[in-house]
């Protein structure tokens, strides 16, 4: 496979700040762009958050970030996003998949696919603010089954969006389901702009089966880059041709060190447990594939002495670092579907 490739970090609050930023470009495995995790738009005030405004203001990496908005009132929506726009950042992109229940309840995120006409004001107010380059979606397919983004697509298209972004599952469906590339293909085939595929991207073998399937102009990868952050460099060179390199568990502990140095600068009081408890929070995507002592011993840890200590003692040496997680997990899931489809097939009566 030799035809260039637009690789994207997805936006994942909490975890995709500037530390995981400088981190990434600490290991010298960059994607071609990035989206911040989701800013909240509220009606009653327009001051963003400090700590994901620094991704922007601070990006470390040399490649364009966006700015993501998750909300539902347009007048709001067009406000934020040039309060963003006033920052270093290449464009704004709309959240239209959040599945977290206080964000649905409100008609945001996830929630606005349910109503294709507060869908269309909100793309609307931001399309008119925005510079040509500038807005781009991350949508689901819909809010309780997939066939639903028939009626969706055609909406984001009536907005001129400049890239869309695909996460090929339902609303409903969550993080663990099987992905459904087929509406990504359609999507490719109707949309001018580039479309993004987005879920269960794993490894090279996922990466290249969602090209095979759905020919998107790009591939945006979430969960496996905090489990393995070289995932953007190894497809790079996957999709030049070139071989990548193998991992051993000595490159995982170098990785852990460089981000736990990245998340202390984060703090400007620097909290101990904060600084473990914040680590955590990658890990567990991390340890999916490493002996379960790791994560075992890592959740239990409440020093920075016991945390180091335990990557030392399981890490430090060349034992090789597999690839591809372990597919029974909570995190990683349902993504060998991907390797057993043949074709990308639409339900019956659907125009291509
Ligand atoms: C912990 C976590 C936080 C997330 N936060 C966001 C977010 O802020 N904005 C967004 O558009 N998607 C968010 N997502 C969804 C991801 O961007 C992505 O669409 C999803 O994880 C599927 O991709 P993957 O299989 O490569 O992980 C989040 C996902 C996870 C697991």
């Amino acid at each position: 496979m030799h035809r260039p490739m637009l690789l994207a970090l997805a936006p994942m609050k909490d975890v995709t700040d500037l530390a995981f930023l400088n981190t990434l470009k600490d290991l010298n495995s960059l994607p071609d762009y990035f989206i911040t995790e989701y800013f909240r738009t509220v009606a009653h005030h327009k001051k963003m958050s400090p700590y994901i405004l620094r991704s922007i203001d601070e990006n470390p990496t040399g490649r364009p970030i966006y700015g993501q908005l998750v909300g539902h009132e347009p007048e709001y929506l067009a406000r934020d996003a040039q309060v963003l726009m006033e920052h270093a950042c290449a464009g704004v992109d709309l959240n239209m998949g959040c599945p977290a229940p206080i964000v649905c309840r409100r008609n945001a995120g996830g929630g606005m696919l349910r109503s294709l006409k507060a869908m269309d004001a909100a793309l609307g107010a931001l399309r008119d603010v925005l510079p040509p380059g500038a807005f781009t979606v991350k949508c689901r397919l819909g809010y309780e089954t997939p066939d639903e983004f028939e009626r969706i697509l055609p909406v984001i298209a009536s907005h001129s969006p400049d890239r869309v972004c695909i996460h090929a599952r339902t609303v409903r469906e969550g993080y663990r389901s099987p992905v459904h590339p087929e509406w990504v293909k359609w999507a490719a085939g109707m949309l001018k702009c580039p479309v993004v595929a987005n879920g269960n991207i794993v490894d090279a073998a996922t990466a290249e089966a969602w090209v095979r399937l759905a020919r998107p102009a790009g591939l945006m990868i979430g969960r496996a880059a905090l489990r393995n952050p070289w995932i953007f460099s190894q497809l790079h060179s996957r999709f030049q041709g070139h071989p990548a390199a193998d991992l051993t568990f000595r490159n995982v502990l170098h990785y852990i060190r460089r981000l736990y140095e990245r998340t202390r600068e984060m703090q400007e009081h620097y909290v101990e447990e904060k600084h473990i408890h914040r680590m955590k929070k990658y890990l567990v995507y991390t340890a999916r594939g490493l002996p379960d002592t790791f994560d075992h011993y890592m959740k239990r840890a409440k020093t920075a002495r016991d945390f180091m200590r335990i990557c030392e003692d399981i890490l430090d040496n060349d034992a090789p670092f597999a690839p591809t997680p372990p597919e029974d997990t909570h995190l990683f899931a349902h993504f060998h579907t991907l390797l057993a489809q043949e074709e990308a097939c639409l339900p019956p009566g659907i125009q291509v």
